[in-house]
This record gives structure tokens, sequence and C-alpha cells, in this order.
């Protein structure tokens, strides 16, 4: 099969791509275990496009159950060089209106190490670059195509609050993210990015403000059912962007992601177990 160079992974609300033409279902398996679903490929703009719901169709996952890991490997077994994560997210900025589109460019880890966060361990050491946890070049592609195709407000840059749930914040944390100056939150971004990151794949996010979370004093805390309304209200937003970026992307473009790995890993090659070789086949050959 050819390589299928771009993966969008859907989050909340988007569960499905239905302007994918020519589609086809792959089911895979990795060494990380199933990724949360099938790998749905299609013809979009041009170009062949993976997709996968990051929940899985249904919504079957709790954010601290998708499997990151093999979501990231199964997107890499098909070739992707490039991930758009699209994420629901709740604002903590007064201007970060219901309806509008952030590109984050900053996180902060609030998932509490419950979820593999890294495909090494095991007798492999790496510990790759995370300065920028979002790729700016792939990113400032997201930008130009939610700016030309969306139709709402788009904000670029911001720091993602990635909280680990599943329950939402009280109105104390959400202020303290407020304080230290996030502008979003959600409960998905890590370790999806930071997995990218190691696969060498370039990753950006586009998030949908749904929710004011519940430090805003004129609108009602958030609730699950609140998000999708809002999601499905704006849902075209996410998919027209979507659309207009994939023409925007160069299959053959190198990027600094695409090679995370290069300064990464510690351990000595002579050391490292036949077993994680074996695991680690597809994202690391030293
Ligand atoms: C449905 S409300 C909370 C849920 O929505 C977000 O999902 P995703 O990031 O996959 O769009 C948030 O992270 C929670 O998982
Ligand atoms: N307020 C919120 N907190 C965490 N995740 C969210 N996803 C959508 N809205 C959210």
């Amino acid at each position: 099969m050819e390589p299928i160079s771009i993966g969008i992974i859907g989050g909340s609300g988007l569960y499905a791509m239905e302007a994918l033409t020519d589609r086809s279902e792959i089911q895979l398996t990795t060494p990380f275990g199933d990724p949360s679903d099938a790998v749905i490929v299609g013809n979009l703009a041009g170009q062949r496009v993976a997709f996968l719901p990051r929940h899985g169709r249904g919504h079957r996952f709790t954010p601290s159950e998708v499997p990151y890991r093999a979501n990231i490997h199964a997107l890499k077994q098909l070739g992707v060089r490039f991930i758009l994560g699209v994420s629901a997210v709740g604002s903590l900025r007064e201007e970060l209106v219901p309806g509008h589109l952030v590109i984050p460019d900053q996180a902060i880890d609030r998932t509490k190490g419950v979820r593999p966060a890294t495909f090494f361990g095991e007798g492999v050491v790496a510990h790759v670059a995370f300065g920028e946890p979002v790729c700016p070049y792939l990113s400032a592609l997201v930008s130009q195509a939610a700016h030309s195709a969306s139709n709402t407000t788009v904000h670029d840059g911001g720091t993602y609050c990635c909280m680990e749930g599943p329950q939402f914040s009280t109105k104390a944390e959400s202020e303290l993210y407020r304080s230290w100056g996030c502008s979003i939150i959600g409960m998905t971004l890590l370790p999806e990015a930071k997995l990218a990151r190691e696969a060498e794949i370039a990753y950006a996010n586009l998030s949908l403000v749904t929710d004011y979370d519940c430090w805003h004093p004129d609108h009602d805390n958030v609730t699950a059912a609140m998000v999708v309304e809002t999601i499905n209200r704006n849902v075209t937003a996410a998919q027209s962007t979507i659309a207009a970026l994939i023409p925007l992307i160069d299959p053959t473009a190198v990027y600094p992601a695409h090679s995370a790995l290069a300064h990464a890993v510690m351990t000595a090659p002579e050391a490292i177990p036949a077993a994680a070789r074996e695991r680690l086949a597809l994202l690391y050959r030293g």
C-alpha cells in the first residue's frame, strides 16, 4: 500500500469524516495493543488521509483509557508523517468564546501518570525535546487553513492545560490554571503529542472551544451535554479547516519533529535487549 502521509485524530464529537471518498477501513494491531478503532483511509482534497476517532466510534474510551501509544503506532505503520489532533476544550479566557477555534502552541501536563506516555523503557531510554509540544510549521498551516475556511474566530497560540479527568475541574482548579496563564483545558493532548514526537511525526492540534469550564460568573458550569451540543453546532468549522489544510501540506516536507530521536536515545546500542528492539522496530533502529 502507498504510504499515507496525513493522519487526523478526531476527538469528542468528531468520530467520522463523511468528506472522505473512496474509503476503506483498516484494522491494525501494534506492539502496544490495539488502537481505539479501525483506521478509516480515504481521499480528501486530492490526498489519501487516515482518520482515527480518539475515543473510538460510540465514544468508548475515557481520556485515561485511550490507547494513545497504539493510536500513534498504527498511524506510523501507515506511513503517517503529519498528524492533526482535533479536540473539544473548555475556555479559561473571556475572549475564547464557545464556537471559536484555538491552535495551541504550549501545554501543561496535569495528567496523573496512569497513561503510558512513552514508547521507550524496559531497556531503552530516550528523552525527546518537548519545549515546543506541537510542530510550529504544521500549526502555521493549520492556522492558515482555519483562517481561510472555518467561518469562525481563530486564535493562534495558547496554552492547553491537559487534566486527567474524567471529572471536570473544580472552580479552584479552574482558577489555578487561569492564574498559570492557561488558555484552554482538555483531557487528551497529552500524551498524544508526546508520543507523536517520539514517533518522529509532526503533530499539531486544532481545539474547538465548547464551554467556559466552571470559572465564569455569567456562564453555567460545563457538562458533557453542553460540550456535545456546542460541538454539534460547530463541527463544520473543524471539518472545513481539515479540508483546507490537506492541500497545504507538502507530503515531502521535513520538519524538526521528523528527527526528534536523533539526539534522544541514551542507551548504548549493544545494551538494548532484543525484545525492546523488536517492540521499537518501527520507531527506532539505532
Ligand atoms: C465530552 S467532554 C470531555 C471530553 O471532551 C474532550 O475530548 P477530546 O479531547 O478527545 O476532544 C476532553 O478531552 C474529554 O475527553
Ligand atoms: N471544560 C472542560 N474541561 C476539560 N475537558 C473539556 N473538554 C471540553 N470542555 C472541557
